[in-house]
C-alpha cells in the first residue's frame, strides 16, 4: 500500500511545444525553449534569485490573505458557520477532474476501461494529510454532468504525475487527452456549457473563449447526436456537417492559437476561431435566406460569456493570488482601468484604448459617469447578438459580487424586462451551490464598505461606481438575482465559480431604436466603413473552391467516389497560388460566415483537414485522406474506397510501428484479403465494427502494392489499441524505471519509447498549459500584420 500526502501543486507550461508543432511563432517558441533550458539549469545548478525577484514556488506560498478574509466576510459570500471549512478548502490543492469525450459508443468503451483498469489502481493508494487519518481515494462521478462522463479524483495533477504506482493512470490521461478521448478540465469550469443547453442546429458564440476548454465542450454538445447520422458510424473523430456552428473568439491573438489547438483535437467542420474585442464585436452578416443576393445580421441561439475576471475563486489552482489579492482586483475590472488588473483585463483595456472605444479617463476620472466595466460591456454586446428566445450564460471564476451579481443587475435593469434570469439548478442535479446574492456592499481599497453611492467619499468615487451597488429591496423581485449559481470550494471540493443563465424574451430597448436608425442609415446610403486594421499575426487567406470545376476536385471526386450531396464549395485551401497542399472542409454556414465577414473580423482558423497532397506514383489522385477530416467526409465516400476490416487485422495494422515495412496483405485474414483484392492502390478507409458491442472505428488507411497500413498519429494508435483491448504496452512506459533496471538489450528500445512517450506527454500537456498561468503572460512576438 502506498501512502503519500495530498500536497504539491505546480503549474507548468509546454505552450512552446504546440506552438512549435504549428511550425510558427518561432521567436515565441525559442523563448519558451530557453525558459525550459534555464529552468533545468537552475534545478541542476541553483543560483540565487536576481534582486527584486519576489516570485515564489507554489509550495512555499503562505496561503493566507487578511484583506481577502475581511472583504469576503464583509460581503457574506459564505454563511458564517461554513467560513472555516470554506477557508480550509481554499487552502487545499485542487483535485484532478476530467471528462470522457467523443461519441457515445467510444465514450462507453473508454468509460468501461477507465473503471476496470485505472480506477482499480487507485484502491491501493491511500491519502494522508498531516495529522489526519488515512483515506481511500474514491473516484467521484460528477452527478450533474450529462451521461455521467465527468470524474474527479482526490489527487492533484502533480500527485498523479509524481507517483510511480499511478504511472499507468498518468500515461492514460496524457495519451487520451492527445487522442481526444479525454479532456482534463476543472470540474466547476465544465458547468457553463452544460447549462447553455446547446443543440446541433444552434449558432453558438463563445465570446471570451481561450484557452478553450469550454469551447471544446460546446463543440462536443453540438455533435452530441452523432450516433444518429445516417451512416450509423460511431467514432470520436466523426463530426458530421451540422447546420449549427461554434464561433470561438478571444481578444488576445496569441491565446487564439490555444483555441486552434483545442479545435484541432475535435475535428469539427463547424468551428470558426476569431480574434476580436467582444465588447465591440461587429454584427456577423450571413446570406439572407429570403434574398440570396443580400445579407442579414446573424443572431446567435446560444452565447457563452465567460468573462475576464479577478480570478480569486481559482486560488486553489493559482496560489500566487494569495500574495497579491486586494479589493482593487474586482473594482478595477468593474470600472477603473488605471489600477492593477489581471493580464486578461489588461489586454482588453489595451484593445479598447487602441480602438478608441475608451479614453484613459473613461470611468477613471468621471465620477458617477458611464461605467466602463469590461464584464458589463462584453455581456451587453452578447445580449445584443443573442436571438430573441436565445440563452446566454455569464460566468466568472471570482467570488466577488461586484464582478457577478452587480454586472447582471445592471444588465437586467437596462434591459427593462427583455432579459430574465433562469434558474438552471434543475439542469445540474446533485450539484451543491449557494443562490446568487441579493445584497452586497462595494468597498474601497481601504476596506470601507458602502451601502449607497452617495456615501462614497469623492476620492473613491472613481473606484467605487454607482453601478456596483445592489438592487433596492423593493426591486428584488424584478431581478431574481437569487437564481444565479455560486459554487464555493467546500461544496464539493472544487474551485469556486459563478454562473448565471439569461434568456432573451424580447428585443432590448435600444435594439428597437437602433433598428430604426439602421433603416435610416441604409436609406442615406453611406459609403462602407473603412476596413479596420487588425493586429496580431497575418493569417493565410481562406480560399474556397469555386465548385466541382475547381482544378483538383474532379480527380478527388472520382477517386473517393464522392456522392452528389457533397458540396465542393465547402472545401478550402490557405493559399491563392501554387500547388494546393492541404484541403480543409467547413460546413456551409461557416463558409458563408467567413465569406461575408472576412473584412470586418479577424478570422484565425477554420476548417478540418480532409485531403492532403501526397503525389504518390501508385495513386491516380494526388490527395490522400486525412484522419482529422475523415469523419466529416465519410458519409459522402462511396464503397470503392472502403475496406471492412476484422479486429485481428486492424490490430496487426496498428501494432506495426515500422512505416517502411507495413504488414503484407498475405498476413491478413481471408476476409480482409478479399476486401483489399479489388482495391486500387492508395488512400482508403478502414472500417471496423465490433459485433458484440456498439464499438465502431474508422481509420485512414493505405493500400500498398503488397501491403496495408493505417495513417494514424501515435496517440490515436494507442487510443485504438486500447479500445480494441490489444497490447499497447510499448507505449505505456514507466518513466520512473531507471535504465539500469532494464535487462540488457532492452535499454535502448526503452529509451526510444520513453522519449516517444515524453513527446506525447508534452504534446498533450498543452491543454494543461492552456490553463497554466504562465501561458497568460505569453508575449506576442514576431511579425505583425
Ligand atoms: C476566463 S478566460 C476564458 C476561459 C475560457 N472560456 C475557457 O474556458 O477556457 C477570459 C478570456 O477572455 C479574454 N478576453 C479578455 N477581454 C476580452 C474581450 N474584450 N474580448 C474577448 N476576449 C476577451 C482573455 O484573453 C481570456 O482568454
Amino acid at each position: 500500500m502506498i501512502t503519500f500526502s495530498y500536497f504539491s501543486l505546480k503549474t507548468y507550461t509546454t505552450l512552446g511545444v504546440y506552438l512549435r508543432r504549428m511550425g510558427k511563432r518561432n521567436r515565441t517558441v525559442n523563448k519558451f525553449a530557453q525558459r525550459k533550458r534555464d529552468k533545468k539549469e537552475q534545478e541542476k545548478n541553483p543560483q540565487p534569485k536576481p534582486e527584486g525577484d519576489t516570485r515564489k514556488h507554489y509550495e512555499d506560498i503562505v496561503r493566507e490573505n487578511a484583506a481577502f478574509e475581511e472583504y469576503y466576510k464583509g460581503q457574506k459570500v459564505c454563511p458564517e458557520e461554513e467560513w472555516p471549512v470554506f477557508m480550509q478548502a481554499l487552502k487545499d490543492n485542487l483535485p484532478t477532474a476530467f471528462r470522457i469525450t467523443g461519441s457515445k459508443c467510444e465514450a462507453d468503451a473508454l468509460m468501461d476501461i477507465v473503471k476496470s483498469q485505472y480506477f482499480s489502481e487507485l484502491l491501493n493508494v491511500k491519502l494522508k494529510n498531516e495529522g489526519e487519518e488515512e483515506e481511500e481515494i474514491k473516484p467521484l462521478n460528477l452527478p450533474w454532468y450529462p451521461n455521467g462522463l465527468a470524474w474527479q479524483l482526490r489527487l492533484s495533477r502533480t500527485d498523479i504525475r509524481r507517483s510511480e504506482p499511478l504511472y499507468k493512470l498518468h500515461n492514460f490521461l496524457v495519451a487520451e487527452t492527445a487522442a481526444g478521448g479525454v479532456s482534463r478540465q476543472e470540474a466547476v469550469s465544465m458547468i457553463p456549457p452544460v447549462v447553455l443547453n446547446v443543440e446541433p442546429h444552434h449558432k453558438v458564440l463563445d465570446m471570451c473563449a481561450a484557452p478553450g476548454s469550454k469551447t471544446a465542450q460546446l463543440i462536443e454538445f453540438l455533435h452530441a447526436d452523432e450516433d444518429k447520422i445516417p451512416t450509423g458510424v460511431c467514432h470520436p473523430m466523426i463530426c458530421s456537417i451540422h447546420p449549427g456552428f461554434v464561433m470561438a473568439n478571444d481578444v488576445d491573438n496569441s491565446r487564439c492559437y490555444m483555441l486552434v489547438h483545442q479545435a484541432k483535437r475535435l475535428n469539427s467542420p463547424n468551428i470558426l476561431i476569431t480574434n476580436h474585442d467582444s465588447a465591440v464585436m461587429p454584427n456577423i452578416m450571413v446570406t439572407d435566406p429570403q434574398n440570396p443576393e443580400s445579407t442579414v445580421p446573424l443572431k446567435f441561439d446560444r452565447i457563452l460569456c465567460d468573462v475576464p475576471c479577478s480570478g480569486d475563486a481559482t486560488l486553489r489552482k493559482n496560489p500566487d493570488i494569495w500574495l497579491k489579492w486586494s479589493t482593487g482586483n474586482g473594482n478595477n475590472l468593474h470600472g477603473n482601468f488605471t489600477g492593477c488588473l489581471t493580464l486578461h483585463a489588461e489586454t482588453t483595456v489595451q484593445a479598447l484604448l487602441l480602438h478608441g472605444r475608451i479614453s484613459k479617463q473613461d470611468g477613471g476620472s468621471n465620477p458617477g459617469g458611464p461605467c466602463t466595466s469590461i464584464q458589463y460591456r462584453v455581456l451587453k454586446r452578447g445580449c445584443e447578438l443573442l436571438a430573441v428566445g436565445g440563452r446566454l450564460v455569464y460566468s466568472t471564476c471570482s467570488f466577488n459580487p461586484v464582478e457577478n451579481e452587480a454586472v447582471l443587475h445592471r444588465m437586467l435593469a437596462e434591459a427593462e424586462g427583455s432579459l430574465s434570469l433562469v434558474d438552471a439548478r434543475n439542469d445540474l442535479t446533485g450539484l451543491k451551490s449557494h443562490p446568487g446574492m441579493s445584497h452586497w456592499r462595494p468597498a474601497s481599497k481601504d476596506m470601507v464598505f458602502y451601502d449607497k453611492y452617495e456615501d462614497v467619499p469623492e476620492k473613491w468615487q472613481t473606484v467605487v461606481r454607482p453601478q456596483m451597488f445592489p438592487p433596492k429591496p423593493e426591486d428584488l423581485d424584478k431581478y431574481h438575482l437569487d437564481r444565479c449559481i455560486r459554487i464555493l470550494p467546500h461544496h464539493q471540493d472544487t474551485g469556486g465559480f459563478f454562473v448565471a443563465v439569461l434568456e432573451k424574451t424580447a428585443l432590448l430597448p435600444w435594439e428597437k431604436e437602433r433598428e430604426h436608425t439602421e433603416v435610416q442609415e441604409k436609406k442615406e446610403e453611406k459609403p462602407p466603413a473603412k476596413r479596420r486594421r487588425m493586429g496580431g499575426y497575418k493569417e493565410d487567406p481562406f480560399v474556397f473552391f469555386k465548385g466541382d470545376e475547381e482544378d483538383v476536385f474532379p480527380s478527388i471526386k472520382e477517386y473517393y467516389d464522392l456522392n452528389e450531396e457533397f458540396d465542393s464549395k465547402c472545401l478550402l485551401t490557405r493559399c491563392y497560388v501554387g500547388k494546393k497542399k492541404n484541403i480543409y472542409l467547413v460546413s456551409p454556414l461557416v463558409r458563408d460566415v467567413v465569406m461575408k465577414n472576412e473584412s470586418k473580423i479577424k478570422i484565425i482558423n477554420t476548417g478540418v483537414k480532409t485531403f492532403v497532397r501526397c503525389d504518390n506514383k501508385n495513386m491516380v489522385c494526388a490527395f490522400r485522406l486525412s484522419q482529422e477530416g475523415l469523419g466529416s467526409v465519410l458519409p459522402f465516400i462511396g464503397p470503392k474506397r472502403r475496406v471492412r476490416i476484422l479486429k485481428e487485422d486492424l490490430i496487426l495494422v496498428l501494432q506495426n510501428d515500422n512505416p517502411s515495412k507495413p504488414p503484407e496483405i498475405a498476413r491478413f485474414s481471408e476476409h480482409t484479403q478479399a476486401q483489399v483484392k479489388g482495391l486500387a492502390t492508395g488512400s482508403c478507409v478502414l472500417q471496423y465494427k465490433d459485433d458484440s458491442s456498439s464499438l465502431q472505428l474508422t481509420l485512414v488507411g493505405w493500400r500498398g502494392v503488397h501491403s496495408l497500413r493505417a495513417y494514424t498519429a501515435t496517440p490515436d494508435t494507442v487510443h485504438y489499441l486500447r479500445l480494441l483491448g490489444a497490447d499497447y504496452s510499448k507505449y505505456d512506459v514507466n518513466k520512473f524505471k531507471k535504465a539500469s533496471d532494464v535487462p540488457d538489450g532492452e535499454a535502448e528500445a526503452s529509451e526510444a519509447e520513453a522519449s516517444e512517450a515524453k513527446e506525447v506527454e508534452e504534446a498533450m500537456e498543452v491543454s494543461e498549459a492552456a490553463e497554466a498561468k504562465e501561458a497568460e503572460s505569453t508575449e506576442t512576438n514576431g511579425s505583425k500584420s
